[in-house]
């Protein structure tokens, strides 16, 4: 079983992950795409890896605006897989997110 992180353990992990925030017992990261389309697709690559690691965003799409949340609810707040997830989705994308996410990144 996965265990919760800490404090200490949270802000160094987040201070890894340009552009994630805390929110509550979650991490958050909103992406701007080019097209909805190209969120959907975002989303889809998104699902891919989620799979693989068998650990699992919240997603919400707005037209071309894609927020991703993520908790580890087995564990009731974050874990070492919603921080590892986060990377892997940021490490995976960056490349095609291109210019319209990138303009918007904060
Ligand atoms: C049975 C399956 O392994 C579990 O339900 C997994 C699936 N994906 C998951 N995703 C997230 N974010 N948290 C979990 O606790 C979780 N558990």
């Amino acid at each position: 079983m996965v265990q919760r992180l800490d404090e200490a353990a949270i802000r160094q992990r987040l201070a890894a992950l340009p552009g994630w925030e805390r929110t509550g017992d979650a991490i958050r990261r909103t992406y701007r795409l080019a097209t909805f389309r190209d969120a959907v697709f975002f989303v889809n690559a998104v699902a891919a890896l989620a799979e693989g690691m068998n650990h699992h965003p919240d997603v919400d799409i707005r037209y071309r605006q894609v927020t991703l949340t993520l908790t580890t609810h087995s564990a009731g707040g974050l874990t070492d897989r919603d921080f590892e997830l986060a990377a892997a989705i940021d490490r995976h994308t960056a490349r095609w997110r291109g210019a319209g996410e990138a303009a918007s990144a904060p």
